[in-house]
């Protein structure tokens, strides 16, 4: 069979693009693991299969793989990506779309300038939706491992994360504890793990350690986990611009209760067939 793909980036972070509305496509943990090899296969942090609704209210459900094959909630720059490709194989021509993700329901706007502005959803902090095991809700953590310590927010903006603040995000030690602390154990379902220097108070640098895909250049909802950690120990405010090693984006959040607002761009990279 020949599977027809794009290959699509935000800001570095980069997705194999598939459209299973007009294509029967199945695909094993396995065949996916080894689509993104960088090596021997295309290469990307995740894998996007957009589908039909799910619900009749809505555009799209898509599906979100991690590289290792693992299916995941919730996916930032995938959600950009995801607009622009809905729009260039001619699928949608709206620029408000509607589309859920196995987290919920996201709206996408894109804008005039080509950037696409997201609405991710309600952050939860409760520990138990995020999943994370703690007797009860606290503004941070103290997470031990190996001889690491660290002191963290976790949260879940569909999926989950925990945010460490460091003085100097270039020189952090994002390769070492970030593999030991996706896997702690009061993380049930692994956690994606950031690592953010403020800057100023509407200023942040990140780094984010994927779960499932490792250090990616940009994580979007990473971005948004940070800014409402951030704004929860008081050291930022409600819009803020996150440099992350593959470039910025523009994050808005008004506060508990309300959803965050993420802005930034999509690039199409390539379109591809590849034979399975
Ligand atoms: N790169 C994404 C996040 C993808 C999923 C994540 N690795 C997870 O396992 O939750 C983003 O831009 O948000």
């Amino acid at each position: 069979m020949l599977l027809h793909f794009s290959k699509m980036h935000g800001l570095g972070n980069d997705f194999m693009m598939v459209d299973a509305v007009s294509q029967n496509v199945f695909l094993t943990k396995e065949q996916i693991k080894a689509l993104a090899n960088r090596n021997t296969g295309i290469g990307f942090d995740q894998l996007l299969m957009v589908e039909p609704p799910y619900d009749p209210e809505l555009d799209f459900h898509y599906r979100i793989f991690n590289a290792d094959g693992t299916e995941v909630e919730q996916c930032g720059n995938g959600a950009r990506c995801f607009a622009k490709f809905v729009r260039a194989r001619g699928l949608t021509n709206k620029h408000k779309i509607g589309v859920s993700t196995q987290s919920g329901k996201i709206t996408l706007y894109i804008e005039a300038d080509g950037q696409v502005t997201v609405n991710m959803g309600i952050p939860q902090l409760e520990p138990a939706r995020i999943p994370f095991k703690a007797q009860k809700q606290e503004l941070t953590y103290i997470l031990r491992a190996e001889e690491h310590t660290l002191l963290c927010g976790v949260v879940s903006m569909g999926n989950p994360h925990a945010v460490i603040i460091v003085d100097e995000v270039t020189t952090a030690a994002v390769i070492v504890q970030g593999p030991i602390f996706e896997l702690h154990e009061r993380f049930p379902e692994r956690a994606n793990i950031g690592f953010m220097q403020v800057l100023s108070p509407s200023h942040i640098k990140l780094r984010v350690w994927e779960r499932g895909a490792g250090e990616t250049l940009a994580c979007g909802t990473g971005a948004c986990a940070a800014v409402v950690i951030g704004q929860l120990q008081n050291k930022l405010q409600q819009q803020v611009q996150v440099d992350l090693p593959g470039g910025s984006l523009h994050i808005r959040w008004n506060g508990p209760g309300h959803p965050v607002k993420m802005t930034g761009p999509a690039e199409h990279v390539y379109d591809g067939q590849i034979a399975l």
